[in-house]
């Protein structure tokens, strides 16, 4: 796997809409989640989307670990999210810190739901539907913020 160039903060492709995944089989699409892995790790992040390594493509990858900024991360091995749609989210919120990697040196505190249902195919092609609470449910909606052209600094308030 390559360690791919991460799209800082004014790169066009992080303000747009990326597009479904239809090809899931294509070695393109297995080797760009592997890559996507591999610089995921090499950068120490616990989450990332596709639009960041340039790909404006529905897949999300995380792999929430405790790290000294996130002391209380669950961990989790990591997963890829191909498609991801946030079927329900809870009205009750919470704030945490947030930082991203396309946004350097900046960490925030950020309202997210503390509940949510996520839809998505697993990366062998299975529709899977899971909860998620807490820290990893914080991870899921930022990054799906991502794959809409969102960046954390939009949402706080
Ligand atoms: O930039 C990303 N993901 O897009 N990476 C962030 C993800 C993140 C999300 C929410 C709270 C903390 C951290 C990271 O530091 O690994
Ligand atoms: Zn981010």
């Amino acid at each position: 796997p390559n360690i791919l160039r991460i799209a800082q903060q004014g790169e066009p492709i992080l303000a747009q809409r990326a597009a479904n995944v239809t090809n899931l089989h294509d070695a393109t699409i297995q080797n760009l989640i592997d890559d996507m892995q591999a610089t995921l790790l090499a950068a120490n992040g616990v989450g990332i989307a596709a639009p960041q390594v340039f790909i404006s493509l529905r897949i999300i990858i995380i792999a929430s670990r405790p790290k000294p900024r996130y002391p209380d991360a669950p961990l989790m091995e990591p997963l890829a999210m191909i498609n991801p749609e946030i079927c329900w989210q809870s009205p009750d919120t919470c704030t945490g810190w947030e930082g991203c990697l396309s946004v350097p040196d900046a960490r925030a505190p950020v309202s997210r739901s503390n509940h949510l249902r996520v839809r998505y195919l697993t990366r062998k092609g299975e529709i899977i539907e899971t909860e998620y609470v807490g820290f990893v449910a914080r991870i899921i909606q930022h990054e799906c913020d991502h794959l809409d052209g969102v960046l954390f600094p939009e949402r706080v308030t």
